[in-house]
């Protein structure tokens, strides 16, 4: 289980965000809401251990994040970020090797258990025959796919997704959120897409200007109400075996 607790991160002219308490429970998926710029990543990352908050603290387990050893976070948490580029000459196996880092006593020890976890990772994420292509030649959706292979492969007690539907069409958006949730993995994904976290999640929680506005089952959660007063935005919701469908009305 995750626990937040009160947590804050302010920058000297702001303060990013605001007493920010709630839990994701063992083996759920909860989704991370919020207009841009409302703090999900900035939240993603102090959960992560790669911001240290300002006040309250972050529980994995029984232990603070901010007490963990790097290595041993790095070990227990996977963070799938929102841009993850790099320049290096790597091929898809080669990046999603590098999930198993944090579990080698040394750099470049692969094992044959880590080849074959890798290549299981990616044969998951339907990416089966992309092993020794160039991560530079992937697709923006693929690299993405690849992403979540790596963190598949790093076997985390803690998954934190930012976007991680960005570039994917429709059907490896839903395919992805499928393969989170049934993993089973302890999720905290930031999603944009209001229809597939109302499909996917367990609960949403919603920031606002840095402070959590709602929590609770999509249904409880994503109202007209909320909608137009966090987004913006007009919209009729129905139900759909007991998930919130939202359509949107073009603005006025
Ligand atoms: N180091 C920083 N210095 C100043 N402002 C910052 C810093 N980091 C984040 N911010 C501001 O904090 C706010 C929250 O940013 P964050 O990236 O967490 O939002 P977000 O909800 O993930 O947005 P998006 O949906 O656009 O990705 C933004 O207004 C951003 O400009």
């Amino acid at each position: 289980m995750l626990e937040i607790t009160d947590v804050s991160w302010t920058v000297p002219a702001a303060r990013i965000l605001d007493n920010i308490t709630f839990t994701v429970p063992a083996n759920s998926l909860v989704g991370l809401l919020g207009p841009n710029g409302s703090g999900k990543t900035t939240l993603l990352r102090v959960v992560a251990g790669l911001l240290r908050p300002r006040t309250g603290q972050v529980a994995l387990g029984d232990a603070t994040v901010a007490d963990l050893p790097r290595r041993v976070a790095a070990r227990r948490m996977a963070l799938l970020a929102q841009y993850a580029e790099t320049d290096l000459d790597l091929t898809a196996l080669d990046v999603v090797l590098l999930g198993r880092t944090p579990h080698q006593r040394s750099r470049w020890s692969d094992t044959d258990t880590d080849h074959a976890l890798a290549l299981a990772a990616l044969d998951r994420v339907d990416l089966g025959g992309f092993a020794h292509r160039k991560w530079q030649t992937l697709s923006g959706g693929e690299r993405q796919r690849v992403q979540l292979a790596r963190a598949f492969t790093q076997e985390p007690e803690l998954l934190l997704l930012d976007e991680p539907t960005n570039h994917l069409d429709i059907g490896h958006q839903l395919q992805l959120l499928h393969l989170v949730r049934r993993s089973q993995v302890t999720t905290l994904a930031a999603l944009h897409d209001l229809n597939l976290a109302a499909m996917f999640c367990d609960t949403v929680v919603v920031l606002h200007h840095g402070q959590v506005v709602a929590a609770g089952p999509p249904f409880t959660v994503l109202t007209t109400d909320l909608l137009e007063d966090v987004y913006g935005v007009d919209a009729d919701i129905t139900n759909h075996d007991g998930r919130p469908v939202i359509t949107y009305r073009p603005p006025s």
